[in-house]
């Protein structure tokens, strides 16, 4: 049994024991049921103490488990046990007590914690509801409105807010068991079903139908296309219109729909897929076991532009100390501003205090002398994308920063050894590349070069979670996995504009799949003149001529609207017009008949056919392009795994988690579907290099194999006898 039952002071202490964060198993949850079963029969007992080894309570039930159909005792039969038992049960808490966990804890008389332990039903967060009471009892423990909160945002709720909610009795300090047996022996003479949550009524004001139909609009409009938040909704509200037994058995029905549900499923397997990243390894053998971290406790941004104090404010308000270095008082001033601005916002979220926030800031020096960079433990160059200035840069850091010092750039798209080798560290020079909004968007890519040490690779990974972010460990190419994966995504775009399509049309038909913003939009967002600066420069490079209107660009397709929009002043949202038009800074997107005009003219020009264009097509391309490249990116070994590409594209670029990410959806089409279009699209404009396919994707679309042996398979960590 995955519980331990011990007798100390004539109180039952049943332990759960199912490493590593004595998740609810099928023999967990057997372990608790006999457990309580026995202390009950047993006359020398007096009372029962429930908690969980490890440090921690309980993280749920076992995930892994959702995909098979290992039985045991449902959990609510523990909680219908406890609720008749005389002898009073108390849930001693430390660590968490999430999903099943705080579940199993609401089935006991009393709860106690510890002030560090963190509770909540994070259920929603991989597609489900809670499904072992909590939609039922939690409502009886805090009232409607905090049970709403909780349940549909999957938040967790630190010990002290939880007890002033009403959802822990006591926060106690000193050993949680000993805590729990002296607290349960003091309730010995009280009738347990004075506290028995099911006995309780749910407490709410106003009408019912009104505060359901108000969380409903909310949760549609925050977690757009999500199922799970509108039927946590629905069966929280069930706590208050149903009797008790009714709500659990609704809630039971309303679990395993969910359980079953396409969308859970994708959650559950990013859930994991987020875990799986962690294990990163290096080409030269170094991995997440061997290497070991560097201390960061003082750290440079260069760039106090929007990205760079972003970054700066990721730094701070985890409480890392930073130097914001620019090159002259006004942008550096300039710089300061967003920060206060980001800080303030931040303080009207309710997510710091004032004083918080006040603290946060004077971490921060702010100084326009790069020398003051010189102890520093780590600086990230932020500046704008050019090469020469970059190097000059690292050269520069390289000869004032102590040795030890690491040294990061957010380049989006130069390779890292084309900044590493203007210094003499190249093994601590690494690719820290943020997604924008800095301080907003999870995302950081860290990147490394051909000399880039583990030890320099496990500092990055860790400082990301430092800062909150979700760190994946990429190699470096041009635009590394982010952007290169997103250039034919967004060519596409492009390329059905110019066959018939609108901007409008190619944003719905994204957002109607789930994202939340469309191709175009995004690109008004970050400024048309960067779309069209990246083609000025590889153009460049390549010493030809960038023509707007030509076809054709180094041999390959192309659409020079792009060109086109920015000659006509269009720069995106910052001056009001760009794909489409906007009223205000904050206005939303409008569609604007000079653009249409402009693209009409366009292909009127170039002698383009226009024609309909429907959604499927629109969708497919866009998609099928990118998830080609992600099969490419995988067979040249930059992630080792497909779960990279996906946890990119959910934390990068919003890509909704109840679609798991491009590779995932790829897997749930059929690779042979896809690759089979990808040849199609490949004969149809023989001028994409995007549509050339990719040969893991023809290897993996003869064979069965599950998404987690892809990357093995391009490695050739995996061989397939078959092929
Ligand atoms: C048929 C069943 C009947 C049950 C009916 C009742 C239904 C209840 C529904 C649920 O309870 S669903 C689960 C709800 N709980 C959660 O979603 C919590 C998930 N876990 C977390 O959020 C975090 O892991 C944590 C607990 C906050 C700890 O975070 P930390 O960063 O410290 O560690 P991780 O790297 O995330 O996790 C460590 C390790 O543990 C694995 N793991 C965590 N939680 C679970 C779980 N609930 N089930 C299975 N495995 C879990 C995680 O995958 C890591 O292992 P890995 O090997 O690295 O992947």
């Amino acid at each position: 049994m995955m519980a331990d039952y011990t007798v100390r002071d004539q109180v039952a202490v049943i332990e759960l024991d199912n490493p590593p964060v004595n998740a609810l198993g099928s023999a967990v949850r057997a372990g608790i049921y006999d457990g309580i079963r026995k202390a009950d029969r047993d006359p020398n007992i007096k009372a029962v103490v429930i908690c969980g080894k490890r440090g921690t309570f309980c993280a749920g039930a076992d995930i892994r488990e959702f995909d098979g159909g290992k039985n045991g005792p449902w959990i609510t039969d523990i909680g219908d046990f406890i609720d008749n038992m005389k002898k009073p049960v108390v849930a001693a808490i430390e660590g968490f007590a999430l999903g099943g966990g705080l579940e199993v804890a609401l089935f006991c008389h009393y709860r106690i914690a510890l002030k560090t332990v963190r509770v909540g039903q994070p259920e929603v967060q991989i597609g489900l509801l809670p499904g072992g009471g909590g939609t039922i009892r939690l409502p009886r423990a805090t009232g409607l409105k905090n049970a709403l909160d909780i349940i549909t945002t999957g938040n967790h709720v630190p010990a002290e807010k939880a007890a002033k909610m009403g959802i822990i009795d006591q926060i106690v300090t000193g050993d949680i068991i000993e805590e729990g047996i002296k607290f349960v022996k003091s309730k010995c003479n009280i009738d347990t079903s004075l506290v028995c949550l099911r006995m309780k009524t749910v407490k709410y004001s106003g009408d019912l139908d009104d505060i359901s139909e108000a969380a409903m609009t909310k949760v549609k409009s925050k977690f757009k296309g999500a199922i799970a938040p509108i039927v946590c909704v629905k069966s929280v509200i069930n706590s208050a219109k149903m009797p008790y037994e009714k709500g659990i058995d609704t809630e039971k029905e309303h679990f395993q729909d969910l359980r079953h549900s396409s969308q859970s499923k994708a959650m559950r397997y990013a859930f994991f897929a987020e875990r799986a990243i962690t294990r990163w390894q290096l080409p030269s053998g170094g991995n997440y076991k061997t290497a070991k971290p560097l201390p960061v406790k003082t750290s440079g941004v260069i760039g106090a532009g929007t990205m760079g104090g972003g970054i700066a404010l990721c730094l701070i308000t985890s409480g890392i100390p930073c130097i914001l270095v620019e090159q002259n008082q006004q942008f550096l001033d300039k710089g300061l501003e967003i920060v206060k601005a980001q800080l303030m916002r931040t303080v009207q979220l309710g997510k710091l205090s004032t004083e918080q926030a006040k603290k946060c800031f004077t971490m921060l020096k702010p100084t326009t002398n790069i020398e003051d960079l010189k102890n520093v433990d780590l600086v990230i160059e932020a500046v704008y994308e050019d090469l020469k200035l970059k190097r000059e840069i690292f050269e520069k850091l390289d000869r004032i920063c102590k040795s030890e010092t690491i040294l990061c750039t957010n380049t989006s798209s130069l390779h890292i050894d084309s900044i590493a080798t203007a210094t003499k560290r190249q093994s601590k020079v690494v690719g820290t590349h943020f997604f924008a909004p800095s301080y907003i968007m999870k995302l950081l890519e860290n990147i490394y070069g051909t000399k880039t040490s583990a030890e320099t690779v496990a500092t990055v990974m860790k400082l990301g979670k430092t800062i909150k972010k979700v760190p994946v460990l990429v190699g470096s190419c041009t635009g590394f996995v982010a952007n290169r994966m997103l250039k034919p995504y967004s060519e596409e775009a492009q390329y059905c504009l110019e066959e018939g399509s609108t901007p409008s049309i190619v944003d719905t038909v994204l957002m109607d799949f789930g994202m939340p913003i469309g191709n175009f939009q995004v690109s008004d967002l970050s400024g048309l003149d960067i779309g069209f600066r990246i083609k000025r420069e590889a153009a460049r490079k390549a010493g030809v001529e960038l023509s707007k209107n030509s076809r054709f660009f180094l041999g390959q397709r192309n659409c020079g609207l792009i060109e086109k929009l920015y000659e006509a002043g269009r720069m995106g949202k910052k001056n009001g017009k760009g794909w489409y038009k906007y009223e205000s800074l904050n206005g939303k997107p409008i569609v604007d008949p000079e653009v249409t005009m402009l693209i009409e003219e366009h292909c009127r020009s170039l002698g383009i056919e226009r024609r309909n264009i429907g959604s499927q097509e629109i969708l497919e391309r866009m998609q099928y392009a990118m998830i080609n490249e992600g099969f490419k990116i995988l067979e040249e070994g930059l992630c080792t795994m497909a779960e990279e590409i996906d946890v990119i594209w959910i934390y990068g670029f919003s890509w909704p988690k109840y679609m798991g990410g491009p590779m995932y959806y790829a897997s749930q089409i059929g690779l042979k579907k896809i690759y089979e279009k990808v040849c199609y699209y490949h004969k149809t404009f023989p001028y994409s290099m995007h549509w050339v396919p990719s040969s893991l994707l023809a290897k993996l679309s003869q064979i069965d194999l599950p998404l987690s042996e892809w990357g093995d398979v391009a490695q050739g960590r995996k061989l397939v006898n078959k092929l």
